[in-house]
């Protein structure tokens, strides 16, 4: 039985006979930080969906650590571009959620809250509601309560696509410091290639109509990755590399929209 994720031949339809996505075909170890590129609607969300479990594949199949994925579990955490927090639950309770959910003991609950506020650095703001935060904060304690039930992965749907420059550069830092210390495998969603690059051991590049993994790019890039690296000869040249695929597949497929259009 293999350990990690495994997408095999993987297709997804939501109308039948047109594939969102076709022939996914994907290993993914445990521990691996892997990013996910693409044109609007090539298909990214979905992909995440499958192995969320909130969608299943039209065929093929979703494996984690061996067992096919029937649907959504904790052992896989989730969180989104909206924090979509309980907003009349406090941070210590939103981040407590799961666990509650799960019957965890009180006191081992309260244990495992504490340290996440403390990892997301967020203690000061247990008994906060979340109406009271910043988008950035928002986000932190989203990613804590999807890491509460110690998924084996995370799940992360253009996490950062609503905050402002600074402070989305602070979330990648923090990102890249919870992977380092929690250790679970991550796949993040972006739309930012700079994002993908920086944060990602791996980006992968979907494809349009269907959406495919047309690349599938190892990112050597030295670690930890600081502000530094981002600035290096090596990360702006890889960037640049991953912008053109980007590119090309987007005017590839509007080229195709405009030649459906036209016949
Ligand atoms: N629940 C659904 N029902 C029908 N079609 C859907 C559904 N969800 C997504 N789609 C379609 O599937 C395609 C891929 O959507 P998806 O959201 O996965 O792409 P994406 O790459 O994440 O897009 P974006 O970058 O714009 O967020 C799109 O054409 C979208 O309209």
């Amino acid at each position: 039985m293999s350990n990690g994720l495994q997408l095999v031949d993987v297709s997804r339809e939501y109308v039948a006979g047109i594939p969102v996505l076709s022939g996914i075909d994907l290993a993914i170890e445990p521990g691996e930080l892997v990013t996910v590129v693409g044109a609007s609607g090539s298909g990214k969300s979905t992909l995440l969906c499958l192995i969320a479990g909130l969608a299943r594949p039209t065929t093929g199949q979703v494996l984690l650590d061996g067992q096919e994925v029937l649907g959504p579990g904790p052992d896989r955490g989730m969180a989104f571009q909206t924090a979509s927090l309980y907003p009349w639950r406090s941070v210590a309770r939103n981040v407590a959620f799961g666990l509650e959910a799960l019957g965890v003991p009180r006191a081992e609950r309260d244990e495992r809250v504490r340290w996440l506020l403390d990892e997301v650095g967020l203690t000061a703001f247990a008994g906060t509601l979340p109406g009271k935060l910043s988008g950035g904060q928002q986000q932190r304690v989203s990613i804590a309560r999807a890491l509460a039930c110690q998924p084996r992965v995370l799940l992360l749907d253009e996490p950062f696509g609503a905050l402002d420059v600074q402070t989305k550069e602070d979330m990648q830092l923090f990102i890249r410091q919870i992977w380092q210390d929690v250790g679970t495998t991550i796949v993040m969603v972006t739309h930012d290639v700079e994002e993908a690059v920086f944060l990602g051991q791996r980006v992968l590049v979907l494809s349009s109509d269907p959406g495919r993994i047309s690349q599938d790019i190892p990112v050597d890039l030295p670690e930890p990755r600081t502000l530094e690296v981002r600035r290096s000869a090596e990360f702006l040249s890889l960037r640049a590399r991953v912008e053109d695929l980007v590119r090309a597949e987007h005017r590839a497929h509007q080229a195709l929209k405009r030649h459906a259009g036209s016949s």
